[in-house]
């Protein structure tokens, strides 16, 4: 049997359920025969309503919570054959606000872990100085303690402390569920930002669909009783729900946010409408300036002024929908697609985006998975899409 080893960055590790159920003693069967493949190295997201089974799940990886029957392995040893506390000191595992110990400093409750292993003290500090810079937060903080810092702050800490020891695994549930919808966003950012360099298999649960969608590679639907309604990547789950379900889980607007994960590269756009001068005339025209940039726009059959442009999007950088949100957001009901100088490459109404979009639906990456409703999902679907792998401000990760 290949020992488990502590983890550096470069080691990735494959998680797999095999058969797992999970049988409280009062008899609530909280996961049933769940069969489930979690790649290295990328971020799966266990999602479903409440009372389904993802934190039982999660839990069963790291050994607070046995399965009834059924195995679980990493990198192919089973955790049962691992002791407890030396699991967990190599699986990070970050909760709802952090779960810092409130007696000590925000530098020594990152240290925790490297202060356990019995890591010289000076260099462990250092260290969690560093990851604190790493998840943003300033030096100022360091000397703090946990209720000193806000909700969002406290759940930075909580990720830096799980960084901390290195570990090839991370188990996140509900790691950024406390805080306001802005925070949120920056915190889910700067993690995926974060990933982009780690490459740590990571285990995420939420509630939250459109978290999930946002972060993982693979999202595991789950249904109450702890069973798979679909496993898939974010793109498939939304092209091609398996069921009603999952379909109804995803929401009424999965048609718009499908657009998150469709490049805007294909647009067709119109460069008639772009002036550098110019009076009235009867269509909505853009005026440039001498660089290109958008200056406003001139109103159909009006000698006013120009109106402010409103929102752009970079062709081939955003997606679709940011393509969309940025033709609701201006008068003409055009988008204005600029380049990475925010020179103006041209205009896509409505019908071009979803002409774009009818066009990708076509394509294979948007079929549904061969196999949607468990197991390993394989192939190509563990990659990450092009729009999704680039998060930016106007991108997929609206
Ligand atoms: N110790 C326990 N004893 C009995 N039943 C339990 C125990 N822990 C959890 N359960 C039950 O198992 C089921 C799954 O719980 P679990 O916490 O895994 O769900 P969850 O999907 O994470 O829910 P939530 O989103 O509400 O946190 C629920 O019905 C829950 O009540």
């Amino acid at each position: 049997m290949k020992p488990f080893t502590t983890g550096g960055s470069a080691e990735y590790r494959v998680i797999t359920f095999e058969s797992v159920t999970k049988r409280f003693p009062d008899g609530t069967v909280a996961v049933d025969d769940l069969s489930l493949e979690i790649p290295a190295g990328k971020i799966t997201v266990l999602v479903g309503p409440s009372g389904c089974g993802k934190t039982t799940t999660l839990r069963m990886i790291n050994r607070m919570i046995d399965p009834t029957s059924g195995t679980i392995t990493v990198d192919g040893q089973n955790v049962l054959d691992v002791d407890p506390p030396t699991l967990r000191r190599r699986i990070g595992y970050v909760i709802q606000q952090g779960g810092l110990l409130p007696h000590r400093t925000i530098v020594d409750n990152v240290a925790t872990v490297p202060f356990l292993l019995g890591h010289d003290k000076k260099k462990a500090r250092s260290d969690a100085m560093a990851l604190l810079e790493r998840v943003g937060l300033p030096a100022a903080f360091a000397k703090r303690y946990p209720h000193q810092l806000s909700g969002g702050q406290q759940q930075r800490v909580g990720v830096a402390r799980a960084l901390a020891a290195d570990p090839p695994v991370m188990l996140m549930d509900e790691p950024f569920s406390a805080v306001d919808p802005v925070v949120r966003k920056g915190l889910q950012d700067e993690f995926l930002r974060l990933q982009t360099e780690l490459h740590k298999t990571i285990v995420l649960v939420t509630h939250d669909i459109d978290e999930a969608v946002k972060l993982g590679d693979l999202v595991c639907v789950m249904e109450v009783g702890g069973r798979i309604g679909q496993f898939d990547t974010p793109e498939r789950l939304l092209a091609a729900p398996s069921d009603a379900f999952v379909e109804e889980f995803l929401g009424a607007d999965r048609g718009v946010r499908r657009l998150s994960f469709v490049g805007s590269d294909g647009l067709d756009l119109d460069t008639a409408r772009v002036v550098t001068s110019g009076t009235s005339a009867n269509t909505w025209r853009l005026l440039v300036d001498a660089a290109g940039r958008p200056e406003g726009w001139l109103a159909p059959g009006s000698s006013d002024g120009p109106q402010p442009a409103g929102r752009v999007f970079t062709v081939g950088r955003d997606s679709l929908r940011a393509a969309l949100d940025s033709s609701v957001l201006n008068p003409s009901g055009d988008a204005i697609g600029v380049d990475s100088d925010g020179k103006v490459l041209g205009l896509a109404g409505h019908d071009q985006i979803t002409g774009a979009l009818r066009a990708r639906t076509h394509e294979p990456s948007a079929e549904p998975a061969t196999e949607p409703s468990g197991g390993s999902s394989g192939g190509s679907s563990t990659e990450p899409s092009a729009a999704r792998s680039q998060p930016s401000p106007a991108g997929a990760g609206e």
